[in-house]
């Protein structure tokens, strides 16, 4: 158990938070009804109902068997999430089922006759039904094949209810659930290296989170900025020669390469600042600091999990190390399809080197964990090609949790890189700070553009902070990632028609397969240790998919994990530990639009949906290969097959019955839910206005001195882990746009 004294982290990376949660919009009476869907999510059962068969039933067993999703402060962190967290339409879904199910007329036309009773009133609200009765209700709707918005309020809420009860700690850090399903979290765990410098950004940063309208003006200053103030409008007025907004994979590499070329760089990043010493390995807060939407982040149709990098060193503060070079038939399809040439340069390959080199890019990892020792030993069986994944981290790297922040400080997000190249050149980086709009005129010569991009207008996120910031600069260069790039450029009056179109999200399918303690004595170890993604199965250049294991705290686990009974749940949470997920990742030929912050529209196309097919079984012969007891997919009907002493006639039989299923709110009895991690391509690069949003060197057709340096700037999907295509770019602009200045 931890003393709060010896706590090594930061406080915003702790979880755990004194004040009561607010129920904002919902009654009590819609409250109750929340308590008693969840009460069915995470259901209290019989007490040896977890039994193992008969052998002795750990206390942490018993005590996760009757423990409720209705406890305290669960709906309410429900509730909380959904307020800060959801776009409109979920909140409306979900606000739409409480009202109902907390009415009897409304239960009835929900429920049927399992509202009724013998007893008066005859029809009862739904959290006066009996649990079994309520299960019943809950498992109907998830199946529903009609009103299928009503289907994703119940999704919404299993999603969320999973989330928080699996990843809410005590201010000891701890879970009680986390013993049962063999979880443990160090979170006082010293750093193997010990860290030379604490905090290696420090003199360039101003964390705005720690300024004060007092305050503010005087740090700004004294990082060497020309600053003055209007106190009337209450403007803080920078001028620099580059602002840049997003310090991720794009927006570090550009400022390093920029500030190198001695321009003053200043670098805007709504996320906060955190180090290896302040990462607390804690899913939950870990999710809501270092996440953009805190890791909650559905397309507006519930189809799609999104996760994006959201604090200094944006992606790649949290991505899973996978360094894959761009693939040369990707660069000749660029280069040729998409006339950008720079991709069949020299210049490119170069660059791509470089980044290779900053970043400490390693090839074989020493030790591989449980689920990448599956996917190995699953095509291994098969005769599949299986590939060590090169790591921007040493060879003995086995954290586990760089997903959370890699507290080990092995790993080299650009915060550890590119970043400090950048500040020291003199850049200033402004944490907690979001840009708003671009400052965008007619330009008065029309050479170039029409019109001309002067700097940028940020909010500082510090309600203790009145000020907004004026950051004038020559160059402006937006790296906000594919999902907010779009958003800033069309809330700034840019309108060209690829702008937040073009959207890529490498849509992921997940298999899972179950191998108990002791019966594959050489799959070493526990789903969540050691190396994320150290191995990768590519078929072939004809296939555009690839396999790929995931790093899936429980809570993530379990949201994704179909629901089909509280029993159910439970029993596939007891096996967490041990259970291997393998993806199958999709070049998508199918895209989506985002030109609003939060929402993301996107569609499978039917070749897409083919290979998901295609790669969504493959992974299930791996896991089965690699000798799983049980291997299913996230499908909602709870679709699994079990491998003990089944004929090859029968795994097929199963293998044939795996598709790529709609998601919730298509009108099917069985749907799935897909997740991405990877986005690119909403304001791609192309050869005129029309072909794309930015020309070859990534400025804006539209506006003069306005540049994009991120993910969105792609042309298409990779077909790989991105980040060192994406860094690679950046290079290559940075290094273009520093020749422009010179
Ligand atoms: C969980 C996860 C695992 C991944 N694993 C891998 C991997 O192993 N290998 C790999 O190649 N790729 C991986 N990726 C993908 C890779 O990290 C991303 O593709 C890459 O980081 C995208 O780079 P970017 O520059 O486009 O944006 P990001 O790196 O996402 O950076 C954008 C930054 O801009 C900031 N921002 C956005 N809007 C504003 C605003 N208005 N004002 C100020 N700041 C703003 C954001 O907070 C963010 O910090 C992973 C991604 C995730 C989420
Ligand atoms: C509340 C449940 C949210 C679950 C989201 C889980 C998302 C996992 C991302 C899986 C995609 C992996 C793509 C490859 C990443 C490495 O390059």
């Amino acid at each position: 158990m931890y003393d709060d004294s010896e706590r090594k982290c930061h406080p915003l990376l702790q979880g755990e938070r004194d004040e009561e949660y607010k129920n904002g919009s919902f009654s009590s009476a819609e409250m109750a009804t929340l308590s008693s869907i969840c009460d069915v999510i995470v259901q209290p059962l019989p007490l040896n109902s977890l039994d193992d068969h008969g052998n002795k039933v750990e206390e942490s067993i018993r005590s996760f068997s009757t423990a409720s999703g209705s406890q305290y402060p669960i709906p309410n962190k429900v509730v909380h999430l959904l307020k800060t967290r959801a776009f409109l339409e979920a909140v409306m879904v979900v606000k739409l089922v409480l009202t109902l199910l907390s009415t009897r007329l409304g239960t009835l036309l929900l429920s049927g006759t399992l509202c009724l009773s013998h007893k008066w009133p005859y029809v009862h609200n739904f959290s006066e039904i009996p649990l079994d009765k309520r299960e019943k209700i809950v498992q109907k709707w998830f199946e529903h094949r009609f009103l299928t918005p009503i289907r994703l309020g119940f999704v919404f809420i299993k999603t969320l209810c999973l989330l928080v009860f699996f990843t809410q700690v005590d201010k000891k850090a701890n879970n009680p659930a986390w013993e049962a399903i063999g979880y443990h979290v160090d979170i006082n765990e010293e750093h193997p290296k010990k860290e030379q410098n604490k905090r290696p950004l420090q003199k360039g940063m101003v964390e705005i989170m720690k300024e004060t309208d007092q305050t503010l003006v005087h740090s700004l200053l004294q990082k060497g900025l020309d600053v003055t103030e209007e106190l009337k409008e209450n403007i803080c007025r920078i001028k620099c020669d580059v602002v840049i907004i997003g310090s991720g994979c794009g927006g570090g590499v550009a400022a390093a390469i920029l500030a190198k070329s001695g321009k003053k760089v200043v670098v805007l990043e709504k996320g906060n600042y955190f180090t290896q010493t302040d990462y607390s390995k804690l899913e939950g807060p870990s999710l809501d600091q270092l996440y953009e939407s805190g890791g909650i982040l559905p397309t507006l149709d519930g189809k799609v999990m999104i996760q994006a990098g959201s604090t200094v060193g944006g992606g790649s503060a949290v991505n899973w190390s996978a360094c894959i070079k761009t693939p040369q038939s990707l660069r000749k399809e660029w280069a040729e399809e998409y006339h950008i040439k720079l991709y069949e340069s020299h210049e490119y390959t170069s660059a791509m080197n470089k980044v290779c080199e900053r970043i400490g890019v390693t090839e074989k990892c020493t030790k591989e964990g449980f689920q990448n020792q599956v996917l190995r030993k699953g095509c291994q069986n098969l005769g599949l090609k299986v590939d060590s994944v090169p790591q921007n981290a040493s060879e003995n790297h086995h954290c586990g949790t760089c997903c959370y922040g890699c507290r080990s400080g092995d790993k080299k997000g650009t915060d550890s890189t590119w970043l400090v190249d950048a500040v020291d050149h003199g850049a200033v980086i402004i944490t907690g700070c979001k840009a708003k709009k671009f400052m965008v005129t007619r330009n008065q010569n029309g050479k170039k553009r029409r019109k001309k991009c002067l700097g940028v207008i940020a909010q500082v996120l510090n309600d203790k902070i009145l000020k907004r910031l004026h950051i004038e600069a020559k160059v402006t260069i937006s790296a906000c990632g594919s999902l907010l790039t779009p958003p800033l450029m069309i809330s700034s009056g840019l309108k060209n028609p690829n702008i937040g179109r073009n959207l890529h999200l490498h849509p992921v399918a997940m298999a899972w397969g179950y191998f108990p303690e002791g019966e594959t004595d050489d799959l070493t170890g526990k789903s969540y240790e050691g190396g994320i993604l150290t191995s990768v199965h590519k078929p072939g250049s004809d296939e555009t998919y690839i396999l790929e294991v995931p790093a899936l705290g429980p809570g993530c686990f379990a949201g994704l994990t179909p629901w089909v009974s509280g029993q159910d749940l439970k029993e596939r949470m007891l096996k967490y530990s041990r259970t291997a997920h393998v993806f199958s990742l999709v070049k998508d030929r199918g895209s989506g639009e985002v030109t609003s912050a939060g929402r993301i529209s996107y569609k499978f196309s039917k070749f897409d949906n083919e290979n998901i097919k295609k790669g969504l079984r493959q992974a299930l012969r791996v896991l089965i290969a690699a000798g799983a007891v049980a291997v299913g997919t996230q499908r909602s009907d709870g679709q699994r097959l079990k491998c003990k002493g089944t004929s090859k006639e029968e795994i097929e039989e199963f293998l044939e019955t795996v598709d790529a299923v709609p998601g919730p709110m298509s009108m099917v009895k069985d749907w799935n839910i897909y997740c991405s991690a990877h986005q690119m391509g909403s304001c791609r690069m192309g050869k005129s206005e029309k072909e794309g949003a930015v020309d070859e060197n990534g400025e804006s057709w539209e506006a003069e001195g306005l540049y994009v340096c991120d993910a969105s700037i792609l042309p298409s999907a990779v077909g790989v882990n991105p980040m060192i295509t994406i860094q690679s770019t950046a290079y290559c602009l940075a290094e273009r746009i520093a020749d422009i200045f010179r």
